[in-house]
């Protein structure tokens, strides 16, 4: 009996042996196209017919598009899973591949990536309290901390991290806040079992944003969250906020973002994440007491290799047990 296709989207970079391991249950298919309308060609032209699950990174966006319903319409009817390294899915329409017949049940990639993520969103925190990214960028043009000299940075000690969105990043973040002494509140769809708190005092979605000294974006990106924050949310915060975002960047209203820095309600942010990526909005790039990083949470050895090895894994389980290992939560009814 010919085996079941399993078809890479992107690269994978650490784990090419465990890849290439699934060969024994399936065949690997890979796609020629170098554009979206290649590749929709392709998929209408037959060349994926057989392929059960495909694995797809966050970069193959520039080769597919997005997991649009066109797209998703037109796949092989033989495609049953989607697994997608990321833990964030924005560029995946579960509502389309939940209504193909039959649907495409996808996973992402929780847990993995908490670590790495927290770890840029506290040094996103300390460098924007700190206010580093002038003098780092005054000793670069060879002015060592600049004229009249940097202003002075604040301690995260004692202040107020107010998390919104306290899934597995929020977590690890309010615990690595912890140990710099920042007092931790969050506001969630729904309040967390203390146990899963751990203390993190609950508030509403308003008093997060009037009292906290540091608001932290942990959320995914959804139509629901699509510009949380905007300038009316702006106008609630106490001045001299401190904003950061390791989450998407289109949870954020850039253009409000960029005016409430101009106007000093917010005193300083740091981001790793952007409205239109790799594009970045000049008023942020212009403004230098923004920290900026591109999009590097989950870039390291240890994060990407068990992203890697964790698709995989969803990739083996779809083709020899006909289910995910990790599917996102829209689609519980399915399953
Ligand atoms: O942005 C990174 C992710 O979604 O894992």
């Amino acid at each position: 009996m010919a085996k079941p296709k399993a078809l890479l989207l992107g690269d994978i970079d650490h784990a090419k042996a465990t890849w290439e391991s699934l060969s024994d249950v399936a065949d690997l298919v890979y796609p020629q196209s170098t554009n979206r309308k290649e590749f929709l060609d392709e998929c209408r032209n037959g060349k994926y017919d057989g392929v059960v699950a495909a694995y797809r990174t966050f970069q193959s966006a520039g080769l597919t598009g997005n997991f649009d319903e066109e797209l998703v319409k037109a796949l092989p009817k033989s495609m049953r899973f989607l697994s997608h390294n990321g833990a964030g899915y924005d560029q995946v329409d579960v509502h389309a591949c939940s209504a193909r017949d039959p649907p495409i049940l996808v996973s992402n990639v929780p847990t993995a990536v908490d670590d790495a993520t927290a770890d840029v969103n506290i040094f996103l925190i300390l460098g924007a309290l700190r206010g580093f990214n002038t003098s780092m960028l005054a000793l670069r043009n060879g002015n060592w901390r600049g004229k009249p000299g940097p202003p002075l940075g604040h301690d995260p000690e004692g202040k107020v991290l107010g998390i919104l969105g306290m899934g597995g990043i929020g977590r690890n973040l309010k615990k690595k806040a912890e140990a710099f002494g920042m007092q931790v509140q969050y506001f969630n769809r729904s309040k967390l079992s203390d146990e899963l708190a751990g203390g993190a005092k609950y508030v509403s979605f308003d008093e997060l944003l009037a009292t906290s000294d540091v608001l932290s974006l942990n959320l995914p990106l959804n139509k629901n969250t699509r510009h949380i924050i905007s300038t009316k949310e702006f106008g609630k915060m106490k001045k001299d906020i401190v904003i950061v975002n390791t989450a998407r960047g289109a949870v954020i209203d850039e253009d409000a973002l960029v005016k409430a820095l101009e106007n000093g309600q917010v005193l300083s942010c740091g981001l790793d994440v952007y409205e239109e990526e790799p594009k970045i909005h000049p008023g942020l790039v212009a403004n230098p007491h923004v920290m900026l990083v591109p999009h590097m949470g989950t870039w390291t050895v240890e994060t990407q290799t068990a992203m890697e090895e964790w698709c995989i894994a969803n990739v083996r389980s779809a083709l020899e047990r006909g289910k995910l290992n990790s599917p996102v939560p829209e689609q519980k009814d399915l399953l």
